[in-house]
């Protein structure tokens, strides 16, 4: 971690933790809201994570978490780990995956190869253009699924880009994620690579095409100490091993290659 000074002027503390590996992130599948679990390298990547974070002294309050298995797995193996098992936890469909329509289930090298490498980084990285949507008789469509019966039928998607997912993430970062930091609660959010691009795309005020470049490693806990405003004290955050963090990045960037 960042010496003293860097932090000068924080405030608040949040830690972000991508969920490890998954199942369809070691078989290369497009996954956005299906419900799959972690693979064994994803269970020891937030066991290591959690590692980290009783290793750096860093003691989260309160977690929110997406209503997605291998987020709510992650932060179970990691506080577990760290001997926090206890924390309370608040859980929303607004950290979920970025929903990724009718391209869920299906190979990242095959779409790649199929519609070209254009398209392909349109639909992953670009942060207007969805991919097609889901039909609701898909088997990988969520229209139906119990933990969503709550949710007005509009708002449960069918396909999300990018923009999107800010739209649905943001009121969830004000009416619960800022309350807790605003009463000097250290937060914990484990969710997943593109909803948390969604929060640091926020976070660090990052413009719509920059943000195509930035990409979430799994497992390695980030941390943004914020001022009063909310603003980042070290634009970006820091990653706790900010090593493994760079290899890591440039395999999620590597995707479907
Ligand atoms: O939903 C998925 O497939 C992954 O979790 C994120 O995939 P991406 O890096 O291709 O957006």
């Amino acid at each position: 971690m960042a010496n003293e000074d860097a932090n000068e002027g924080a405030a608040y503390t949040l830690i972000l933790l991508r969920h490890g590996e998954s199942e369809w992130n070691a078989k290369n599948l497009f996954t956005g809201w299906v419900d799959v679990d972690l693979s064994e390298k994803g269970r020891a990547e937030a066991e290591r994570g959690g590692q980290m974070l009783a290793e750096s002294g860093l003691l989260p309050d309160v977690l929110h978490t997406s209503v997605l298995r291998r987020a709510i797995r992650t932060a179970e193996i990691a506080l577990h780990r760290a001997d926090l098992h206890w924390l309370p936890v608040k859980r929303s469909w607004r950290l979920n995956e970025r929903h990724y329509g009718a391209l869920q289930g299906k190979d990242k090298a095959q779409i790649r190869g199929e519609f070209g490498d254009e398209q392909f980084m349109l639909w992953r990285r670009s942060y207007d253009v969805p991919p097609p949507p889901i039909a609701d008789e898909d088997e990988f469509s969520q229209f139906g699924d119990l933990r969503y019966a709550d949710l007005p039928p509009e708002l449960l998607p069918r396909t999300e880009c990018l923009k999107d997912v800010v739209g649905r993430m943001l009121p969830y970062w004000y009416d619960a994620i800022v309350p807790d930091l605003r009463s000097n609660k250290t937060v914990m959010v484990t969710a997943h690579g593109n909803s948390l691009r969604a929060l640091v795309k926020h976070l660090d005020k990052i413009d719509d095409e920059t943000i195509a470049g930035l990409n979430i490693p799994t497992g390695i806990p980030l941390v943004y100490r914020l001022d009063e405003d909310l603003l980042p004290v070290t634009p970006g955050g820091e990653y706790l091993d900010p090593e493994a963090a760079k290899s890591a990045i440039e395999a999620v960037k590597n995707q479907g290659r």
